[in-house]
């Protein structure tokens, strides 16, 4: 059942109606020339709503500009005029009101409706084209519905509007313009690529694309027949399209050579109760997402000529049809941060970060933002404001900041300097940003990575060095690197006898690292150095972690059924990574961890999954927090090895201090996590009181 809010904003007084009058005005302005309001669709029509019912209490007061009653709310203009006014919908939002609307039709004609035409509301521009004898000569716009503006010039690039009908008729065809979900993709990939700026949404590609002249470029539209109607020397014809019922009249043009919605998944039906009605607008509305074009409502029409006839128009929309609206697809959010993804071929490409917002039922969270120079362009800021829009396939994007709702908070939002997955330099002498490694970026990035020192510290092994053995095909996979030869890596550039030697140590003892380690230098997603250690040593052995599902792995601490899931797929791909890793002696397993019982074993119930098997350790059910110098016995650990110490004596590591803190271990110049714990009550230890407490762990299972 579709069901959405139609409520009005409520305008106490003539003050409160002017200003809505005028928001609306310039909001009105903004979407018919760019696209670009400020408001989004339901906001608007909430304000022209409360508008209307302003006027309907004080007819005396409306003003000149007022959107009510106008098509494009006055706001488009035309000098082609049209035979036949173009007018707009009247629309409903609920079953309950379309019976309203379909009781009120009825009493005005004297008698039942007895077949409605059901139809996607195409989100496009509405366009008449105009055929003499078979021949395509004209195509205007809605403009304000008494005139239009011409845009003949685009034809040729618009699908579905042949340039020569299958017949020498002379008539009007009335349709939308849209652009398909591809047809946006592509027009935004030859848009960028031409220096240009991505459209906000495909309805604004396509009036662009519309409207636009000489450009160097063509972007393909695609044009849905929803009506025709007869020209001033349409002859015989003019008398069949007057007595025709709407849905033959569809079925004419379509016979003509125009293309029309017949076909596609949401094609015109006809049906015959205000039930049969309610239930292909609910199917339409649940096919909306999966079509690959946008709707944004469903249009009802009494179908038979007569019924059109005696029911008639008002000024702003006819009586005998009714848009029955979907939710909008474009909402307002908060932009809350810019992430920085390298793709396969090393294109680095500005994801924005949203406050989740549902959208058309979904919940966006994340949106494409191109490229940096259309961040720069838009002016994007963090804490803006931004105008989402997310339909059917298409990738939500951002349409445009709402800079009238900044508050001065808003910060700029900063460029990476260097590649974000491995640190060489960026190409940015083209609009899309790419790493220098081009595809082996990803490479490059999970040795560097497997390398690291949270990981198989292998000492000297820094980026140029990868870089090197990437590049001089040497090394595919990390597990590469324990089969290197000494005279492989003696005839690269700039590398000695010593550093090789060096480098070749660095390389055994890597062999030798606690399974935590190794497991981590894998790079699961979700699987940093402390959910790396905890399972480890959960499972003891590497065997153990890639027999598990999904079930046996969300028994270690930390794991839910997602992570759960997408652990064990990718471990599954990773296995002949971990098989060359075997071969090549690397160590599989993680000191001082007992492997879990087996299941049906007697104590399995009462396994703590921490790797210790319930064995009271003195940090068990603790979350600790290390902040400030270290000193004492303490001195020489780096945090991550702090966090090894927390986990060996059975606590849980994290980086900050919240309510669920059961200590902080303070040094010196702590900061604002003491304040904090303090402030929520958190017991605080000094380092050394904290060396006394896991004192027998200290050293265990420590790698030199
Ligand atoms: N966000 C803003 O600032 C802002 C400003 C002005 C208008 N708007 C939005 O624009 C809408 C009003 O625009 P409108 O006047 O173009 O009306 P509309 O789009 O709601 O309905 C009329 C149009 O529907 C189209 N249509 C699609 N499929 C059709 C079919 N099968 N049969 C007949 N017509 C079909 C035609 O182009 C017709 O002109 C409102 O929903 C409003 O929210 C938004
Ligand atoms: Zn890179």
């Amino acid at each position: 059942m579709v069901a959405m809010t139609n409520s009005a904003a409520v305008l106490a007084d003539a003050a409160a109606y002017a200003a809505a009058v005028e928001e609306a005005s310039r909001a009105a302005a903004a979407y018919y020339a760019t696209g670009e309001s400020a408001l989004d669709d339901e906001a608007y029509d909430r304000l022209a709503r409360g508008i209307a019912a302003y006027e309907a209490d004080h007819p005396d007061e409306v003003l000149a500009d007022s959107p009510t009653g106008k098509v494009a709310g006055g706001a488009a203009v035309g000098d082609v005029p049209h035979t036949v006014p173009m007018l707009s919908l009247d629309n409903v939002f609920s079953a309950e009101q379309f019976g309203t609307w379909t009781a009120s039709l009825e009493r005005r004609i004297g008698r039942p409706v007895t077949a409605w035409s059901v139809e996607p509301k195409l989100d496009g521009l509405a366009v008449a084209a105009r055929y003499r004898d078979g021949r395509f000569e004209r195509l205007i716009t809605r403009g304000d519905g008494q005139a239009g503006e011409d845009v003949s010039h685009a034809a040729a690039a618009v699908v579905g509007l042949p340039q020569r009908l299958s017949a020498p008729v002379t008539l009007e065809v009335r349709g939308e313009i849209l652009m398909t979900n591809e047809q946006f993709e592509q027009g935004n990939a030859i848009r960028t690529e031409h220096g240009g700026a991505p459209f906000a949404n495909p309805r604004n590609g396509a009036a662009g694309t519309l409207r636009a002249k000489d450009r160097a470029y063509r972007v393909e539209t695609t044009f849905f027949a929803y009506g025709a109607l007869p020209l001033p020397d349409s002859g015989a014809l003019a008398q069949t399209l007057a007595e025709l019922p709407h849905s033959e009249v569809l079925s004419y043009v379509a016979g003509l050579g125009v293309h029309t919605a017949a076909g596609t998944d949401v094609a015109p039906v006809l049906a015959t109760t205000v039930e049969e009605v309610q239930a292909r607008v609910d199917a339409i509305a649940s096919l909306r997402a999966a079509l690959p074009f946008g709707i944004d409502g469903i249009v009802i029409k009494a179908d038979p000529a007569a019924d059109q006839r005696e029911a008639g128009s008002g000024t702003r929309a006819p009586r005998w049809a009714i848009a029955y609206k979907l939710p909008a697809v474009e909402k307002i959010t908060r932009l809350l941060a810019v992430e920085w993804n390298v793709g396969r071929t090393g294109i680095i490409a500005p994801r924005a970060v949203l406050e989740p917002v549902e959208i058309d039922g979904s919940t966006v969270g994340y949106a494409t933002l191109h490229n940096p120079a259309d961040i720069t362009r838009r002016d994007l800021r963090l804490g803006d404001q931004v105008m989402v829009y997310k339909a059917g396939d298409i990738i939500p994007r951002i349409e445009a900041p709402v800079v009238h709702l900044r508050t001065g908070e808003e910060t700029p939002i900063a460029f990476p300097e260097s590649c974000p997955q491995c640190g060489s330099d960026i190409d940015a002498s083209e609009q899309r940003w790419r790493c220098v490694r081009g595809r082996s970026c990803r490479l490059v990035a999970s040795v560097s990575y497997a390398a690291g020192r949270d990981q198989l510290d292998i000492e000297g092994l820094g980026t140029t060095r990868v870089v090197q053995l990437v590049e001089g095909g040497l090394v595919a996979d990390f597990a590469d690197l324990f089969t290197l030869e000494r005279a492989q890596l003696l005839a690269l550039d700039r590398m000695g006898e010593t550093s090789t030697d060096n480098l070749l140590a660095a390389i055994g003892t890597a062999r030798t690292r606690p399974l935590s380690r190794v497991f981590c230098a894998l790079g699961v997603r979700g699987t940093g150095r402390s959910m790396s250690r905890r399972i480890a040593r959960y499972f003891a052995t590497m065997d153990r972690i890639v027999a598990a599902d999904a079930e046996t792995l969300q028994r270690v601490d930390g794991i839910g059924k997602e992570k759960a899931a997408a652990v064990v797929a990718e471990l599954a791909e990773l296995a002949p990574l971990i098989d060359k890793l075997v071969a090549a002696g690397v160590n599989m397993t993680e000191p001082g961890a007992t492997p879990p019982p087996e299941p049906g074993t007697e104590n399995e119930a009462g396994a703590a999954d921490d790797g210790t098997n319930g064995a009271a350790l003195p940090l068990t059910g603790m979350t600790v927090v290390v902040t400030g110098a270290m000193s004492g016995a303490l001195e020489k650990l780096s945090r991550n090895q702090m966090n090894e110490l927390i986990e060996r004596a059975g606590g849980r590591a994290s980086s900050s201090v919240s309510k669920r803190t059961s200590l902080l271990v303070a040094g010196e110049k702590a900061g604002s996590k003491r304040t904090k714990a303090e402030d929520l009550g958190v017991r605080v230890a000094e380092p050394e009181e904290f060396a006394e407490l896991v004192g027998a762990f200290l050293g265990a299972g420590e790698e030199s």
